[in-house]
This record gives structure tokens, C-alpha cells and sequence, in this order.
């Protein structure tokens, strides 16, 4: 594992560094160098970890979509999971970055893999609303709803489009209503972290990746999940808080006639649809997994039973005055000291810019968040 060090210089081993292009972050007994090439400030951003023990240096595998380039950041350990990674002159809203070193995903990464994991994880100011999660048989009507309520509020949903090994339907359109693809690239894509979570089903590969939800909620939008039993058990397994729905036909019967008269699939596909279904409804009833059950008897009365449902967990808007919930505006701080439940971040314009604060302080009751996007984040004027 251990190999020789790396061509870039380690300037120090400090807990936080005031803007350069590599420094170097301690946790236990590691070293992480995060940084460029003092040589080609462009290239992407490398990450190296020391063990102190044995003076050995590896390279990590690195998960997650990494911090758009700029020539300076810095950063310092926010506990011994993960270090706050600040970088200069991009707003705000893209400036607050995570490396997550030892966090939960991280360890079930680095297990799967037998090597060393990091992840990136994008900063994100305020919370987005809880995600929806829809499932239940094929023909039950899913499709139909969610077809509906993206109609009716284009602005306020958006929908998580799945990748599928299954071939196109004749108006599917890809990219829109899936991500069609081959089999050993998705399972390639799914080995590499990017997947939040995957199943099989009546024959296919169906999974939600990451970017599919983050991607919505980065909008300002609502996501909804349509996904298969398995898949609403994984997304109740992992860190990403959705409210879980079922929806149930009015009788076997009357599934069957809609899935024929869809006219989508063979007969033979009907049949393991059919024997699908039944396992399913059973499982709808497994204890803390589905939070509402709702049947589409009449499409219009299942509809406004959902549009009920759905307002009843409108999220509260912060009521502080002093937190900062705009963050287009291009910021350039850096760290300036760190407590338990804080970090100040110092502007280094020389003149406080309109629209930018000198001092700002950055909550750090962090409440997790899936992987590739930690949410919630509070940040709050100073002066
Ligand atoms: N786990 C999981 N299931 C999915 C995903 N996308 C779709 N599904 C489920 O796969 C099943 C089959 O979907 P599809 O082939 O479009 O057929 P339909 O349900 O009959 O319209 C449905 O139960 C979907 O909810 C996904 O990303 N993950
Ligand atoms: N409440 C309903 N009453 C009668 N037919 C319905 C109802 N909801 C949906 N359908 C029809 O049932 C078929 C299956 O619906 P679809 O939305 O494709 O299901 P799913 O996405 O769950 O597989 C479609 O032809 C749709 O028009």
C-alpha cells in the first residue's frame, strides 16, 4: 500500500492553512494533503494520506463530485470524520466543501472496496424539502400520479430519473424517464459509490444515483422517487430522510386489467409483473418502512388525497434575520477559528463588498446528509 511521496512539497502539517494551493490536515494518526500541484495550479485536486505511524503515503480511491477549481482554498478538521474545505472566489454557495474521512458511508465504502476512501460532499445553505418516495406494483398508477403533480406544480417537483438496463418503452425518452444503459456500466458506476441505491427487478437493473436526487433538490425542487419496494428499504437504510409512500390498487383484478390495458408488455412480462405484485403488497406492510398507504381507487380522489398529504410537511422557513440564505454573491473567506459548535470565516476583501459580510459564522450542528451533498447548513452575519 505505502509508495513514495508525493511530488508536491507538504508546506506543514497544521490544522489549518490561510489559503494556498496543498495543506495538510491531522486526524489521529493520519495526515490528509489536500491540494494542487504546485506546478499546474489547474489540475484537479489531489488528495494524499500520510500515516504517521509508518511515514507511508497513499492514495486515496476519491468518491463524489469534487469542488470546482479555483487557485486557493482552506480547511480544517471539523471533527474526525470530516474536514471543512473553504475555497476562494466562487459564491458562497459553492464555496463550502466537506471531505469525509471517516463517516459512515466512508467506512462502508472503504470496506466494499478493501482500499482507502474519501468523499466529497458539496455544503449546502438551508434545507431542501424531504424527498418523496412513491412504490408500489407496476400498473398500480405511479407514473400516472407523478405525471400529474409534475403538470400541476413544474416548478415545485422534480423527478429523480432513474438509470434502467430495461429497454426503452415506445414514448420513453431517455434521460426523461429513465437513463437507459448497459448492464456492466451501471454495475461499474454502482462499485464506484454513485448509486444511492439499486435493485433488481422483473429482470433489470434499476437504481437511483446519487446526482438524480441531489441534482433536484440543488433546483429548489421537490424529488420524487418512483422505485421499487427493495429500493424504498435501501433509501430507509441510508442517511437521505424522504417521506415513504404506497400506493395500492383497489383490487388484484383491477391491477391486472390496467396493466393490460397499458398494452406496454408482453404476456409473458405481465406474468412476472403479476407474481411481482403480490410479493409487494405484502411487504407494504412491513413495520417503520412505508409512512402512508394510499389506494387509487378513482385517480382524481387518490390525487387530492396525495396533494393533502404532501402540503401537510411543508418545511419552515428560519426565522433568523441574520442567517444568510442568498449566496450567489462571490465570497472569498477563509478559516479564522473553530470552536465545538462554530467556525468564523473572515472575508479577505479589503473593503466589505455590497452584498458580502466581513465575518461570518458557520453552524456546525451538521445533521449528516446523504452522501455527495451535506445540507442544513446555517451561516449566520456576524458584524
Ligand atoms: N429500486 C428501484 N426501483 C426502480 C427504480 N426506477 C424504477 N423502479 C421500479 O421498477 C419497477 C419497474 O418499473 P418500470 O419498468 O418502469 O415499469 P412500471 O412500474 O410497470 O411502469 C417499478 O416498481 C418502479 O418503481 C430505481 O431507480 N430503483
Ligand atoms: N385510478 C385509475 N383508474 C383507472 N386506470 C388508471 C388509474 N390510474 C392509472 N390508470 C391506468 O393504469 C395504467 C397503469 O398506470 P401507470 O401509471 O403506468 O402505472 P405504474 O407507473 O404504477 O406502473 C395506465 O394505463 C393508466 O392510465
Amino acid at each position: 500500500m505505502g509508495e513514495e511521496a508525493p511530488e508536491f512539497r507538504v508546506k506543514s502539517v497544521t490544522l489549518e492553512s490561510k489559503g494556498c494551493l496543498q495543506n495538510a490536515i491531522d486526524i489521529g494518526d493520519k495526515a490528509y494533503v489536500v491540494g494542487r500541484s504546485d506546478d499546474d495550479p489547474k489540475s484537479s485536486i489531489t488528495i494524499k494520506i500520510l500515516d504517521k505511524l509508518t511515514q507511508t503515503w497513499v492514495v486515496p480511491t476519491v468518491l463524489g463530485t469534487h469542488p470546482t477549481l479555483t487557485s486557493s482554498h482552506s480547511a480544517i478538521p471539523v471533527n474526525c470524520e470530516r474536514i471543512l474545505i473553504i475555497e476562494k472566489g466562487v459564491p458562497l454557495n459553492d464555496s463550502i466543501w466537506f471531505l469525509e474521512v471517516d463517516t459512515p458511508f466512508v467506512k462502508q465504502q472503504s470496506k466494499l472496496k478493501g482500499t482507502e476512501v474519501v468523499a466529497w460532499s458539496k455544503g449546502v445553505i438551508g434545507e431542501g424539502q424531504k424527498p418523496v418516495v412513491i412504490s408500489g406494483p407496476s400498473g398500480v398508477g405511479k407514473g400516472t400520479l407523478i405525471a400529474k403533480l409534475m403538470k400541476e406544480y413544474p416548478s415545485k417537483f422534480g423527478f429523480s430519473v432513474s438509470h434502467t438496463t430495461r429497454s426503452p418503452r415506445e414514448k420513453e425518452i431517455d434521460g426523461v424517464h429513465y437513463h437507459f444503459t448497459e448492464r456492466s456500466k451501471m454495475e461499474e458506476e454502482i462499485s464506484e459509490g454513485k448509486f444511492l441505491e439499486f435493485a433488481h427487478v422483473h429482470g433489470n437493473v434499476y437504481g437511483t444515483s446519487i446526482e438524480a436526487v441531489e441534482s433536484v433538490t440543488d433546483e429548489g425542487k421537490r424529488c420524487i422517487l418512483d422505485i421499487d419496494v427493495q429500493g424504498a428499504r435501501s433509501v430507509r437504510a441510508s442517511s437521505l430522510e424522504a417521506i415513504f409512500i404506497f400506493v395500492c390498487p383497489p383490487s388484484f383484478e383491477e391491477l391486472e386489467k390496467r396493466l393490460r390495458a397499458r398494452g406496454t408488455e408482453t404476456e409473458e412480462q405481465i406474468q412476472k409483473r403479476l407474481r411481482n405484485a403480490r410479493a409487494e403488497l405484502d411487504q407494504s406492510n412491513s413495520p417503520g418502512l412505508f409512512d402512508h398507504l394510499l389506494v387509487n381507487d378513482d385517480l382524481e380522489v387518490f390525487y387530492e388525497n396525495l396533494k393533502k398529504l404532501l402540503s401537510l410537511d411543508d418545511d419552515h422557513e428560519d426565522s433568523n434575520d441574520s442567517s444568510i440564505k442568498d449566496g450567489k454573491a462571490t465570497a472569498c473567506y477563509s478559516i479564522l477559528s473553530k470552536t465545538n459548535s462554530e467556525i468564523l470565516l473572515q472575508s479577505e476583501n479589503n473593503e466589505a463588498e455590497k452584498g458580502t459580510t466581513n465575518l461570518l459564522s458557520l453552524d456546525l450542528s451538521l445533521s449528516g446528509g446523504a452522501p455527495g451533498r451535506t445540507r442544513g447548513l446555517k451561516i449566520f452575519s456576524v458584524n
